[in-house]
């Protein structure tokens, strides 16, 4: 009953043709592979070498094939080789299979699994008597290519040894490819061969398996054919990817359940627990009311019986962030008597430090009144030689100790032998001042409040002699989400470190049976990324946040006012500008500002610094007439209001800077630069014109685009497009601050379009912002394209970029 067994080939095996008989069978397996006999009841020999698991592939040459009627069905096919009607598969099942054969593709086409390959070979073995070989054809096989020249093979395991070590998993799922195969195959017009193998292998199968074709029929009847329409047969879900953001039904309460305080809520600042004497003081420096913000932060954390835990603040720009944490410091520290260092506050910019440290110094004057101690305070932020900042926050003394002196010489020995043992961790010791026989060397702290950047702060509790954060009781970190994100050198952990060091009485705040570091963490998009916020080891937090009545994540001002301008012509960008800065829409939205830009035009020739105050020197003092692109000017060069332009990078800043003002001579002397690669001292002076009037514009990359507090800016320009929507949020928010008016422009071109109507105004399909507006972006037109500027002035901007390229290269245009 069992005949033959003609394995397939082994795998890697490449035929070799010279092995190969002439007329020798016409099957188009490799003969070249050794076999074995079957023998029922004997275990068959176990290959001499197990061949890896790489499949193999069998060439199916259709030269090698016997003829094939194509008229005859596949029951027809089946019926003529194994003499029996097979029973019809229920649609359902097949048409499952066939789309299964569809996904699955080439690949599952190509892996054979060992029950397929097993069933193969058992109905080669039992076809044998009725169709032992393919009829014989008169064609010489054609070698099978090498196993790596994959595209005329088919994967083959080289024995069952290597498929044995396959995962079940892997290898019913291979099965279930196999049964979707076997149904391409029939449907195919290629392998009739294979089909008809199919055929005997099910019988074959069903034949070992014990079953008769009588038991086929019923089970098949069992399972009643399924009638469909035309409608789409069950599929299984969709597997579905969790994208979701983090919501707030997600965070911990005090996250999810923030206190919301709206815009415009005001209150005098006596009924907030500052004293009327400050209070009075407060209002000679411009601060009457508390804003809101302030209403809400500044009884948390003033003194109370019941102290409450930190404070993590939301709220828009210009909101008044910085006096909500000021003014309850200031009111602390005031209370006692010996200078330590009692408070730090982390700013991610030298300009935020500055700007800072001047609100500190305002609210200073105003708690040193009824004995109240004058804070004093310091900054560390690297615009000054280390050793001079050093020198400016830590103070020494020669103290008389004779103890300490020994101690000191003591380790000065064990200082030598580390040296020689060329160990320099010890090395600053050098530089440290040395004590006078039987003295010690005392550090004291000469500031009270530090205010500074992360990187510089980290250099000095590495570094600087006696800088101890041993009584600080309040943290600050302003700007947060910004410093959260960017690690600079580990600040936080550094500092949370030292932070978590208990001095008894040390961090006792005076007036409140409490002790520790309070930590207040602010900015105008804050982050809810629980994995930043961890970091700071609040304590008992709470949520504050300012918004209005059509609240985002992230809040713009309400009395800002948005518009957007389409630029047809990219190439003509800076002509967009300059029009807009002579355009109607550049007028005075403050009514003091109008004033001042009218008294300030008059002084304006022989005041303005020019741009002798910025890197870029725009004075138009060369003999020859400029190229203009507008009409020349016919009064004194004046601006009804005051601009900031960003940019997106440094360069672009200094280039648009100085090609505005070849374009538009008439504005040249009001133009000033800002970068990160201008001097520090350069930007505070350029910075204090604007203040003044002096300076009418700026061009800026983002570097001032947080926390800058330009009180009389009215308009900001996105000249490029913010790189996120904080991003966005934090450049328009220069302008429209502490309850002013202000006006943000976004130049627009046609490829930036669809990002900014849909992340930035939240308009359009698909639109989702994170931004909260009370109104809408409006739609400007300024220029059409060549037309509207005209050749003349097209061409003089081709001028001026030309010069500008000159002065690039070689600095001539500015000679
Ligand atoms: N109570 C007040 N009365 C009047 N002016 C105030 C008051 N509080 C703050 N200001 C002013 O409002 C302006 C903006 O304040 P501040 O710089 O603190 O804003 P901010 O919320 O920190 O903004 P940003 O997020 O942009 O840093 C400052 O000029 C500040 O002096």
């Amino acid at each position: 009953m069992y005949s033959r067994y003609i394995p397939p080939p082994k795998e890697n095996q490449a035929p070799n043709p010279s092995q190969k008989t002439p007329g020798a069978s016409a099957t188009s397996f490799s003969t070249s592979t050794p076999y074995t006999r079957y023998v029922p009841g004997q275990t068959p020999a176990e290959p001499a070498q197990p061949a890896p698991a790489q499949p193999q592939r069998i060439v199916f040459d259709d030269a090698d094939l016997p003829p094939v009627d194509h008229s005859k069905s596949r029951r027809t096919l089946d019926e003529e080789l194994t003499g029996t009607a097979e029973q019809k598969k229920p649609k359902k099942a097949k048409s499952r299979k066939s789309k299964d054969v569809v996904e699955d593709g080439v690949d599952g086409e190509v892996k054979e699994s060992k029950s397929r390959k097993r069933k193969r070979g058992e109905a080669a073995q039992a076809a044998a008597p009725e169709k032992e070989v393919p009829e014989a054809k008169d064609v010489t096989p054609e070698p099978e290519p090498a196993a790596d020249g994959a595209a005329a093979t088919e994967a083959e395991p080289a024995n069952g040894v290597a498929e044995e070590r396959k995962p079940k998993r892997e290898k019913k799922k291979k099965r279930k490819q196999d049964d979707n195969q076997d149904t391409e195959m029939a449907d195919g017009d290629a392998d009739d061969m294979r089909r008809r193998h199919k055929s005997v292998f099910d019988k074959v199968h069903k034949a070992l398996q014990g079953k008769d074709e009588a038991e086929d029929a019923s089970e098949d009847e069992a399972e009643p054919e399924v009638e469909h329409g035309l409608e789409p047969l069950p599929q299984p879900e969709p597997v579905v990817f969790d994208e979701s953001k983090l919501t707030y039904e997600t965070l911990p309460p005090w996250l999810a359940s923030p206190v919301r305080v709206g815009p415009d809520m005001t209150r005098p600042f006596t009924e907030l627990g500052i004293s009327p004497e400050s209070s009075k003081i407060l209002e000679t420096k411009g601060f009457k009311d508390a804003f809101a913000v302030q209403t809400a932060v500044l009884p948390i954390l003033l003194p109370s019986p019941d102290r409450q835990g930190d404070v993590v603040v939301a709220a828009p720009t210009g909101s008044g962030k910085t006096l909500s944490y000021v003014l309850p410091m200031v009111h602390d520290i005031s209370k006692g008597r010996v200078t330590r260092l009692r408070a730090l506050i982390v700013l991610p910019t030298r300009d935020l430090v500055q700007q800072v440290q001047l609100a500190f110094e305002a609210c200073a004057a105003a708690f040193a009144v009824n004995g109240g101690k004058r804070v004093k305070i310091g900054t560390a932020m690297g615009n000054r030689v280390f050793k001079e900042e050093q020198s400016v926050i830590i103070g020494e003394e020669q103290r008389y100790d004779p103890q300490g002196y020994e101690q000191y010489l003591q380790k000065q020995d064990r200082f030598v032998s580390l040296e020689e043992s060329d160990d320099e961790d010890d090395g600053l010791d050098l530089e440290r001042t040395q004590p006078l026989p039987y003295h010690v060397v005392a550090h004291e702290s000469k500031v009270d409040i530090l205010i500074c950047t992360p990187g510089r702060l980290v250099e000095h509790i590495t570094k600087t002699p006696g800088f101890s954060l041993d009584y600080v009781r309040w943290l600050i970190v302003d700007e947060a989400d910004k410093l959260l994100a960017q690690d600079f050198q580990q600040w936080l952990d550094t500092v949370t470190e030292k932070l978590s060091a208990a001095k008894p009485g040390a961090r006792d705040f005076p007036g409140s049976n409490k002790s520790g570091v309070r930590k207040v963490i602010l900015s105008a998009t804050m982050t809810r990324d629980l994995s930043l916020l961890n970091g700071l080891k609040l304590s008992r937090p709470k949520l504050i946040v300012v918004e209005g009545t059509k609240a985002g994540e992230q809040n713009l001002p309400s009395l800002l006012k948005e518009y957007a301008i389409k630029v047809r012509e990219p190439s003509l960008k800076p002509l967009y500008l300059v029009d807009l800065l002579h355009s109607k829409h550049m007028a005075a939205v403050n009514q003091d500002t109008a004033d001042e830009a009218s008294a300030g035009s008059e002084t304006s020739d022989s005041d303005s610094p020019s741009e002798s105050d910025s890197e870029s020197d725009s004075s138009s003092s060369s003999s020859e007439p400029e190229p203009t692109a507008n009409p020349p000017p016919t009064k004194k060069p004046t601006l009804p209001t005051t601009v900031l332009i960003f940019t997106k990078s440094n360069e672009a800043a200094l280039r648009l800077s100085r090609l505005l003002a070849l374009l538009s001579p008439d504005l040249a002397p009001l133009i000033g630069t800002l970068t990160s690669s201008t001097k520090t001292s350069r930007r505070t002076r350029t910075l204090r014109a604007f203040a003044q009037n002096k300076l009418r514009i700026l061009v800026a990359s983002d570097l001032v685009s947080r926390g800058i507090d330009l009180l009389n800016l009215e308009h900001v320009v996105n000249y490029d497009l913010p790189i996120s929507e904080t991003s966005y949020v934090h450049r328009v928010g220069r302008t429209a601050r502490a309850g002013r008016r202000g006006c943000a422009w976004t130049l627009v071109e046609h490829a930036e379009a669809r990002r900014f109507w849909r992340d930035f105004a939240g308009e359009g399909k698909g639109a989702v912002t994170s931004i909260g507006r009370e109104g809408v972006v409006e739609r400007v037109r300024i220029g059409e394209g060549v037309e509207e500027f005209g050749e003349e002035r097209v061409r003089a901007y081709e001028v001026a970029l030309e010069r500008l390229r000159g002065e690039a290269v070689g600095g001539e245009g500015r000679k």
